[in-house]
Formats: structure tokens, C-alpha cells, sequence
């Protein structure tokens, strides 16, 4: 596999593009930017003349944003899924130990290499498929040096991939074992030594916090907000997934990016959201396979006007899923998001709970060259298939990644 700086530039005029709304259009690339989109018969002459890629027709979108993930771990968890199989529910095999520490245990024994090659190979498949910018949290460390090394992993995935990477710091994740019945204390270290010190380092983009019954409360989320609002960081929060914890009003009062999940969010909780401009990122994939039957207030959301993003939530426990592709499919089938809703959420509404909207999420000139050319007639297609992959083309960062026009 080439490099990411050996991949072929992607300068020069792209035709033969048909946009999601069922116009032709053309896009010029130069230097790596988008430097003009227009209708093919208006090319200006200055991009007229360099080299062309020919899209015979392609729909043409935005690359995909994949805004909520946990890509970097140890091991797996196939064995609790056989045990939720057979009756057991996510929260009794988090109080029994298992669940996210049993992550903990295996990412902690993990050399940052192991990591590093493992959350790789997880990378590829999303990229396959026209993810352009993605997520990823720490929380599997729970120690300064394992969250560090999590982190560390994260922006060299950045840098090995030529793939825009928000890394968000999670360390309440979960109570360490160490810390059984003292989690005042773990709070204490969070906010005091962990953030500051991975902060310094240049490591974290955003802080979030699991917020929930088997997690933190409300009192422990709000300080670990407080530590991130002194260092000027963005908060973001795993919010009212198994219960409804008041979080989402919690986060709207630090300006969250997104509250993510919120399956038992409240009416109060999106009057909130929809006043502090937060984005609502719908996981499907931990819905589906948490076998959940609760579903998030989609339609209350809507009214409100609450931007509505999709993710692939990618874990080991709750969602191990590859396809953004496949979450945009289970959006619209679980949820009932329209398909362009759905599309947004894989684009616009992605950037905007990562707080990338003035750069990725839509073609606009200026902009790095971040799009997809897919071979199917209408945008529906990209919601109505699932397990197959019809991305012709990935333009990553100016350049021709995955395929060919
Ligand atoms: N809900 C909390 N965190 C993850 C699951 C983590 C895990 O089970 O390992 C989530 O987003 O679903
Ligand atoms: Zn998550």
C-alpha cells in the first residue's frame, strides 16, 4: 500500500459530476484546494486547460465525516456478544467488570504499535468508503500514559492516512478498577493532572464524558466541563443512552458540540440543545446492537430544529461497525431520518459536532479537496443498499485515495 504522499495529486478540472440535487457540475482542484464548482459549461479559462478527470456521470458528495468513534483499543469483545446473546444486558456486564474495562484491561497491556496497526486496519475500511474526516476518543486508558498512548495514536493515524482526526479526550469514560468507590478521587485526577497534562501535549481537540448510571453523574460531568472550559477546550457528551440523566442540559450550558446517543433524551433536554446550537449524533449502530427498542425523540429533535448527525460509534462492545454507509442505511430504518436528514448527518452535521463545518461537511472553494464520486443514479442508493460499497472515487485531502474517476 503506497504512502499518502505518493498517492496521485487530484489537480486538475473534474467533469462529468451530477450533485446530489440532479445537476451537472464540474469541480476544479489546484494545489489540493477546491479553487472552483460550477455548471461544466461555465469553466472559468484559468482551470480550463490542466489535466482532467473524467467522472462519467458520478454522483459527486462530500466526503463523509465520521464524528463519534472509539477506533483505538485492545482486543475485542465477541465473547459478550455471545453472553448478550444468551441474556445478559450491557449494563450487568459493565457492573460485573466486563463491558468497557474488560477494554481497558486489554488496551492497557497494548503497545502503542499494536494500537497504532490494529486501530489501522479498522481506518482502511472507513476510508474505503469516503470518510474524509473522523472522531476518535480515548477512554480505554483511564491512566495518564494509556489514554496518552491512545491519543498518540490517534494523531498519528492522522498523519499516516492524510485523514483529518479530531481527538477527543474521554477519560471518564468509566471508574477504573484502582479507583473502585472513590470516583471523587478519579474526577480529582481527571480534571487535575490527565487534561492538563495531555492538553499540553497537544493531544486533545475536545473532552467528553459518559454521563449515565453505570458512569459518571451530572455533578462528576460537570466538573470534568469546568477543567475543559479552563483550558478553552469544547465539550461534547455521551448523554441519556441507558437513562434520562438531565445531561443534554448539562452540556447545552457549556456550549457542547453534540450530545450524543440520547435515546431518553427529555423535551427539556432538546429545548436546550436547540437553544445552544448542539448537535443530536444518532448512533445507530450501538441502538441495533444493544438490541435497544427506546427510541430517540427523532421527530421532537426535528421541530426543534437540532441539527441531526449519524456516526458509526465505532467500539469493541456496543458497536463494532466498519460502514458509515451502513449507519446512514439503519438511520433511515431505525429511525426514520429522511435520506437527505441522513445524508447531513454523514456530512454538514458531522463537521459541525466535530467543529469542522468551516472545513469539511460541504464542497465549498478554499476548501481542501474532500469528495466522493459513487456510482449509483440517485442519492437514495447511498441510504438504500447495505453491504455493498459504491464509492468509484475518494478525493482525501487533494488526493485521488481510494479508486479512480
Ligand atoms: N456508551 C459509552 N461508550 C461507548 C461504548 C463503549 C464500550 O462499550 O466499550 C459507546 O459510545 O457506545
Ligand atoms: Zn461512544
Amino acid at each position: 500500500m503506497p504512502a499518502f504522499d505518493e498517492l496521485p495529486l487530484a489537480d486538475g478540472l473534474w467533469t462529468g459530476l451530477r450533485s446530489p440535487e440532479g445537476t451537472a457540475c464540474a469541480i476544479a482542484v489546484d494545489q489540493g484546494r477546491i479553487a472552483w464548482i460550477g455548471a461544466p459549461d461555465g469553466v472559468p479559462p484559468a482551470h480550463a486547460n490542466g489535466p482532467r478527470h473524467d467522472g462519467q456521470g458520478a454522483l459527486v458528495t462530500p466526503g463523509l465525516v465520521d464524528c463519534h468513534t472509539h477506533l483505538v483499543y485492545g482486543g475485542h469483545r465477541a465473547n459478550e456478544f455471545a453472553l448478550r446473546l444468551a441474556g445478559a444486558s450491557y449494563e450487568e456486564l459493565a457492573r460485573a467488570g466486563g463491558g468497557i474495562l474488560s477494554t481497558v484491561r486489554a488496551t492497557r497491556e497494548a503497545s502503542e504499535e499494536a494500537l497504532f496497526d490494529s486501530a489501522s486496519a479498522r481506518l482502511r475500511s472507513l476510508l474505503a468508503e469516503g470518510v474524509c474526516a473522523i472522531e476518535v476518543k480515548s477512554g480505554y486508558g483511564l491512566a495518564l500514559a494509556h489514554e496518552r498512548k491512545q491519543l498518540r495514536v490517534a494523531r498519528r493515524l492522522a498523519q499516516a492516512h492524510g485523514v483529518t482526526v479530531r481527538s477527543t479526550f474521554l477519560g471518564a469514560h468509566a471508574l477504573p478498577p484502582e479507583y473502585a468507590g472513590r470516583s471523587r478521587d478519579y474526577i480529582d485526577l481527571v480534571c487535575r493532572e490527565m487534561l492538563p497534562a495531555l492538553h499540553a501535549e497537544g493531544l486533545v481537540d475536545a473532552v467528553d464524558v459518559f454521563c449515565e448510571r453505570i458512569a459518571f453523574s451530572l455533578e462528576e460531568t460537570e466538573r470534568v466541563f469546568q477543567a475543559a472550559q479552563a483550558l478553552g477546550l469544547p465539550v461534547k457528551l455521551h448523554a441519556e443512552q441507558l437513562s434520562d440523566m438531565g445531561g443534554a442540559q448539562l452540556a447545552a450550558r457549556f456550549h457542547a458540540l453534540s450530545c450524543d446517543h440520547i435515546e431518553h433524551l427529555s423535551p427539556a433536554g432538546i429545548a436546550a440543545m436547540a437553544r445552544a446550537g448542539t448537535v443530536a449524533v444518532l448512533l445507530p449502530g450501538a441502538y441495533y446492537t444493544l438490541r435497544d427498542t427506546h427510541l430517540p425523540p427523532i421527530e421532537g429533535l426535528r421541530a426543534a430544529g437540532v441539527p441531526l448527525a449519524v456516526a458509526t460509534d465505532h467500539n469493541p462492545g456496543s458497536s463494532p461497525a466498519l460502514s458509515l454507509l451502513l449507519m446512514v442505511n439503519m438511520a433511515c430504518t431505525l429511525f426514520r431520518l429522511t435520506v437527505p436528514e441522513a445524508i447531513a448527518g454523514v456530512t454538514t452535521h458531522a463537521a459541525c459536532a466535530l467543529g469542522l463545518q468551516d472545513s469539511h461537511g460541504k464542497l465549498a472553494v478554499g476548501r481542501a479537496a474532500n469528495f466522493v464520486l459513487w456510482n449509483v443514479q440517485e442519492p437514495a442508493e447511498l441510504a438504500y443498499w447495505f453491504g455493498q460499497r459504491p464509492v468509484r472515487c475518494v478525493v482525501r485531502q487533494g488526493r485521488i485515495a481510494e479508486g479512480s474517476p
